[in-house]
This record gives structure tokens, C-alpha cells and sequence, in this order.
């Protein structure tokens, strides 16, 4: 059997206020799987989300990446496999230019020179901002920025991606040219959303996620289909959107 790249058993997470966030959550992605994560607002996503590259760590349950349980010796080695996209991209972009921002992740794992200058144009490439290396992240539109901070996260080669609400607040251009972007990756995907539509275009499965447990997993078309399911659990297909006809 393959190694999952992303197991996650029987995970329970509290916070130190002692409440609940994550309560016995169980999910499997294979290798190359583009999976939407969908949920009512504090249902735990984010929560989840910092326990696949060991921001948090699981006190019950086991994490592993890549067949790496996931904990403080392996956090190191963890964090080069997958790479968080969060929601603002300034939390990414904070160096005088995009090109500097893009380096700084690959520079910090100790490459330099052409090695270096390779990693940058490949990853400024594949979102297709290589024009904009020069430029100041701050003199960048929403929907570059949010490219540009994807970028420095690529340039570390993570074989994971997580992304958290990457269609937030972007216009209907920005919005296709992410969502370009990211089919053309071939990394395994988490992407983390409200916007079911967006899930139906980039994710073959869904999971919903309420109250710190895993409600639905299923193909993305059959859980969206599902209005009562949708409504269980505080989501909805905006008025007017039909899920694209399948075969
Ligand atoms: N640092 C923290 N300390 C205590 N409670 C927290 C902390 N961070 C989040 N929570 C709580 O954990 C619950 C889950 O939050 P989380 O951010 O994981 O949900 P979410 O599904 O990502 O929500 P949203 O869709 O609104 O972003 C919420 O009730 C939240 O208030």
C-alpha cells in the first residue's frame, strides 16, 4: 500500500482554555489527492491545519506526513514536506522585493548562488509572476500577492500544500488565475475554504469538518449535491450555482 501523505488518527486537540477543538478526527490523503476542507466557522480547520506541519502538536491521536509521525524531533524535516499558504499573504511577503521573499525560505535551508537564483525563477515561474521579481510585495495587487506568497512557499519544494482560504477576497480574474496555478501543481493539496464552488473546480474530494470532527468525506460533487448535508452544517451553495454536469 502507498504511504498516505497525510494521516491523521484519532486526533483530540484542546486548547490550554480546556475547550474541545479537535475531537477524534480521522483522514487519510494519498500522494497527489486535491482534497477541499469545508466547515462553519470554528469548526476546527485552521486548528487542524497547524497540526499537519507541527505548529500545534496532536496530545492524542498521531499525525504522520509522508509516513513521519509528526512531533518535536521531526518537526524540522516536516515543515521542508509541506508548505502553509495562510489566508494574508503579508504573513509571507515582508522583504523589500517578491524575488527577496521567494529566496528567503530556500536561503534559510542553506542554498545559495545558482542553486538559489534556480529555485526563485522556477517558483516565480509556476505562478506565472516572473515579471514582477523585482517589485515591491506592497506595490502588488491582492491577487499577485496571494500568487507571490505562494510562491515562497513552492520555492521550498514541499510535496504538500495546504492552503487556507485562498479564493478570499479575490476578483473573478485573480480568482481563475489561481485556480490555474494550482491545477497545473502536481503537489498533493489541502485546500481549506468557504467557497464550495472553488472546491468543485480544484477538488475531486471533500471533507467536512464541524465541530472538531469529520461529518462528510466524499466525492466533491456528491457532498455539494447534498443541501441537507450542506445545511446540517452551516454551508450553502451560492443562489443560481449549478455544479458542472457529470458523466
Ligand atoms: N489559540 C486559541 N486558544 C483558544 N481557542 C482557540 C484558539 N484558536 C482557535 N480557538 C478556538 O478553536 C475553535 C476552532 O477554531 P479554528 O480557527 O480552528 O476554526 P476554523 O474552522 O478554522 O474557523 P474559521 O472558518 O472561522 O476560520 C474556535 O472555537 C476558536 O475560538
Amino acid at each position: 500500500m502507498t504511504t498516505p501523505a497525510i494521516d491523521v488518527a484519532d486526533v483530540t486537540f484542546r486548547y490550554p482554555d480546556g475547550r474541545t477543538v479537535l475531537d477524534g478526527v480521522n483522514l487519510t490523503i494519498a500522494p497527489g489527492e486535491r482534497v477541499a476542507l469545508l466547515g462553519p466557522n470554528g469548526a476546527g480547520k485552521t486548528t487542524l491545519m497547524l497540526h499537519l506541519n507541527g505548529v500545534l502538536l496532536a496530545a492524542d491521536g498521531h499525525v504522520a506526513v509522508n509516513g513521519i509521525t509528526v512531533a518535536r524531533n521531526t518537526v524540522r524535516a516536516i515543515r521542508r514536506d509541506v508548505g502553509l499558504v495562510f489566508q494574508d499573504p503579508d504573513d509571507q511577503l515582508f522583504m523589500p522585493t517578491l524575488a527577496d521573499d521567494v529566496a528567503f525560505g530556500p536561503a534559510n535551508f542553506g542554498l545559495c548562488g545558482a542553486e538559489l537564483q534556480q529555485r526563485v525563477d522556477e517558483a516565480l515561474a509556476a505562478v506565472e509572476m516572473t515579471e514582477h521579481a523585482g517589485r515591491s510585495p506592497h506595490h502588488l495587487s491582492g491577487g499577485q500577492r496571494r500568487r507571490g506568497a505562494l510562491a515562497t512557499v513552492l520555492a521550498c519544494r514541499p510535496s504538500i500544500l495546504v492552503l487556507d482560504e485562498p479564493s478570499a477576497n479575490l476578483d473573478p480574474t485573480a480568482r481563475s488565475e489561481l485556480a490555474r496555478t494550482l491545477t497545473r501543481l502536481d503537489t498533493t493539496m489541502l485546500i481549506v475554504t468557504h467557497d464550495l464552488p472553488y472546491a468543485a473546480q480544484l477538488c475531486e474530494r471533500a471533507i467536512i469538518l464541524d465541530a472538531g470532527r469529520v461529518v462528510a468525506d466524499g466525492a466533491t460533487h456528491r457532498i455539494l449535491a447534498d443541501s441537507e448535508l450542506l445545511a446540517r452544517h452551516r454551508l450553502e451553495l451560492p443562489w443560481g450555482f449549478a455544479l458542472p454536469a457529470r458523466t
